[in-house]
Order: structure tokens, then C-alpha cells, then sequence
């Protein structure tokens, strides 16, 4: 293996049963394996759960040593325009499978992306060729694919990985390259992939340039984001009244960790769950805290509206002291 080697390929699994968290999904796919048929699908689901390893496992189990032949996968990063779609996919499509196969499979990830004039001309293909091709299509809402691709493929839904598979995972990956992290480690990486694989990879092999010992240190460090404990002290501040020097340790985080507006809003809002207030509060919290994260998005002063924040949770604070 090349030492320089991105982890989230050289770990994807390569068979539906290494696939963690996505039971009942790989058991259906198995199904599929065994009986060397399937319909179209739609798999559906977050960033980074396994949608396309999914698909690549069960091309493997498929065809075997000829599984490349016979998969044409199309990424977001190429060009997917309708042109495309009618002489790419459809050169592709038209032609049979290689090997004694009855049909081919054709990948097309974020298919959510593409326009609607794309997926109109894609549903006419797998029409047209159904007999000899399969769509696997993946999204993250299937809400945004066309009626009448839903009503052609079957939906499989992808879940969110939970803790103990996230954490099964990166350490057998740890062991693999010499690794000591800690559980610490493992709760700050799913803190702030949530539950997305990819980047919890990512983020294990970012910290591994620096030490072979992945402490929640350096996670934050190499994920650029507040510790929670950080946050946790901007927001007790600013519910003690003490606004002006929450206000500089907010400004002093997002410098010191690059965080736009926005980034800070999102984990200020996470953080607000753990505050040690009442929970009428802490929803008021929550619901302002969406108020000035829609103003952010609009175009709104960070700083301002930032300030705006830490001076409400002052006066929520305030008032429950009266
Ligand atoms: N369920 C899983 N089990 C094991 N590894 C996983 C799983 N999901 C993701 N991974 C790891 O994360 C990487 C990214 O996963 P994958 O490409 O399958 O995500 P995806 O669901 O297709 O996401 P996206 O919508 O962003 O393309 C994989 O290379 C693999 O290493």
C-alpha cells in the first residue's frame, strides 16, 4: 500500500457483509446477489454512511473479477448534464453485459444534484434499457428526484451510523496504523462527524500526520472546530451577564480556529442541550439561536449578530435570577 494512500479508500470495505450499521439493507442486497437479479434502486441517506460502498460491494458480489467491466459510475465531479446522460450513459447502457451476466449496473452518485431536465432524459433510459441495464442512484433526499424515477426504483434508505460502529471501525483502523487513540478521542471525532464515516476517517487520518497518539486535543486542533468545553464557557458567561467578555472569548475562538458565523452558531446551538439552566431556556435559546443563524445566511454581520445572541441568553439569564 502507498504511504500516502487516502484511508477512506484503502478501508472501504469490499464486501456487503463488512458494511457496518446498514443491517437490514445488506441483507436485501444479499438477496439480490444470490438470486442475480435486482429492480432499479434509489439508495437515500446522509453523507458518508455507505451508499457507495454499498453499490461497489454488490457490484464485487455481482460479477466477480469483471465487476469494472460492467459498472459504469458516474460522480458528481463529472459532467452530468443531459448531454452526457444521452451519449455517455447511454453508450454504456445500450450495449450487454461482459461475461454471462444478464444485465449491467450504472452508478450515478448525488443524483439529487442534477437538473431536472438530466433526470427526465436519465428516466427515459432506464426505460428504454431496463432490460439490459440497472440504475443504482444515490441521494441524500429522494424528495428531490423526479416522481417518476421514484415510482421506477426501489428505495433504500441508509441510516446515520451510531456510536459503537463509528468507534469499532476507527479503531480497528488505529490498530492497523500503529495508533493509540483513546475513547476521548473516538467521543470528539463522532462529536463532530456526526456519525458520517467519511469524515471521521478523515479526521483520524489528519490527526495521525501530527502524533500516533490521537488525544480530543488534537481532533479539535486538526478539525479546526471549538472544544465544547470552550463553547460551554462563552455560554456560561453570557448567561452570568458577563457579556463583554463573552463576546471576546467568542471572537478569540473564531479566530483562533477559523470559524465562520455560521460554524460558531451550529456548535453554540449543540452546546446549549448541556447548559445547566431550565429547559424553557434552553429552547428559547435554541429558537433565537435558528433566528440568527437564517439573518447569518441572509448576509448578516457575524459579529452583530452573533452579539445579539450572547446578549438574549443574557437577558434570559438576568430574568431567571429576578
Ligand atoms: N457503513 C459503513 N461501514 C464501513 N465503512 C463505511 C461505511 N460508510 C462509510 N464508510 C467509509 O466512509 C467512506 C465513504 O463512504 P461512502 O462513499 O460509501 O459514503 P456515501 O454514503 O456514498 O456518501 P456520499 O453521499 O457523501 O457519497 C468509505 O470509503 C468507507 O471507508
Amino acid at each position: 500500500m502507498p504511504e500516502n494512500e487516502i484511508w477512506t479508500e484503502k478501508y472501504r470495505p469490499k464486501r456487503l457483509d463488512d458494511i457496518k450499521g446498514q443491517d437490514e439493507i445488506v441483507k436485501r442486497l444479499k438477496a439480490f446477489v444470490e438470486n442475480k437479479n435486482m429492480p432499479h434502486l434509489l439508495f437515500a441517506g446522509p453523507a458518508g454512511v455507505g451508499k457507495t460502498t454499498a453499490a461497489l460491494a454488490l457490484a464485487r458480489e455481482l460479477y466477480g473479477d469483471k465487476w469494472e467491466q460492467n459498472v459504469l459510475q458516474l460522480n458528481a465531479s463529472d459532467d452530468r448534464g443531459i448531454d452526457v446522460i444521452r451519449e455517455k450513459v447511454k453508450e454504456f447502457a445500450r450495449t450487454k453485459p461482459i461475461g454471462d451476466f444478464p444485465f449491467k449496473i450504472v452508478f450515478l452518485d448525488e443524483a439529487d444534484a442534477m437538473t431536472r431536465d438530466a433526470q427526465q432524459a436519465l428516466r427515459r433510459i432506464m426505460e428504454e434499457y431496463s432490460s439490459i441495464t440497472r440504475f443504482i442512484l444515490a441521494c441524500n433526499y429522494s424528495s428531490k428526484i423526479i416522481e417518476p424515477i421514484q415510482s421506477r426504483t426501489v428505495i433504500f434508505r441508509f441510516k446515520q451510523l451510531d456510536k459503537k460502529d463509528v468507534f469499532d471501525l476507527l479503531r480497528s483502523i488505529a490498530e492497523k496504523e500503529n495508533l493509540n487513540i483513546s475513547d476521548d478521542a473516538l467521543e470528539a471525532i463522532y462529536y463532530i462527524s456526526e456519525g458520517d464515516m467519511r469524515k471521521s476517517i478523515n479526521m483520524l487520518q489528519a490527526a495521525a500526520l501530527y502524533s500516533k497518539d490521537i488525544t480530543p486535543e488534537l481532533i479539535y486542533e486538526v478539525a479546526s472546530v471549538a472544544k465544547p468545553q470552550e463553547l460551554q464557557e462563552v455560554l456560561k458567561l453570557a448567561y452570568e451577564g458577563k457579556f463583554v467578555e463573552a463576546r471576546e472569548k467568542l471572537i478569540d475562538l473564531m479566530i483562533k480556529y477559523g470559524l465562520a458565523g455560521e460554524d460558531i452558531i451550529k456548535y453554540l446551538s449543540k452546546e446549549v442541550y448541556s447548559m445547566n439552566i431550565p429547559e424553557k431556556e434552553k429552547l428559547d435559546i435554541i429558537y433565537y439561536a435558528g433566528e440568527v443563524e437564517y439573518r447569518l445566511l441572509e448576509g448578516s454581520d457575524p459579529i452583530i449578530q452573533l452579539g445579539a445572541l450572547l446578549a438574549y441568553i443574557g437577558l434570559r439569564g438576568l430574568q431567571s435570577r429576578k
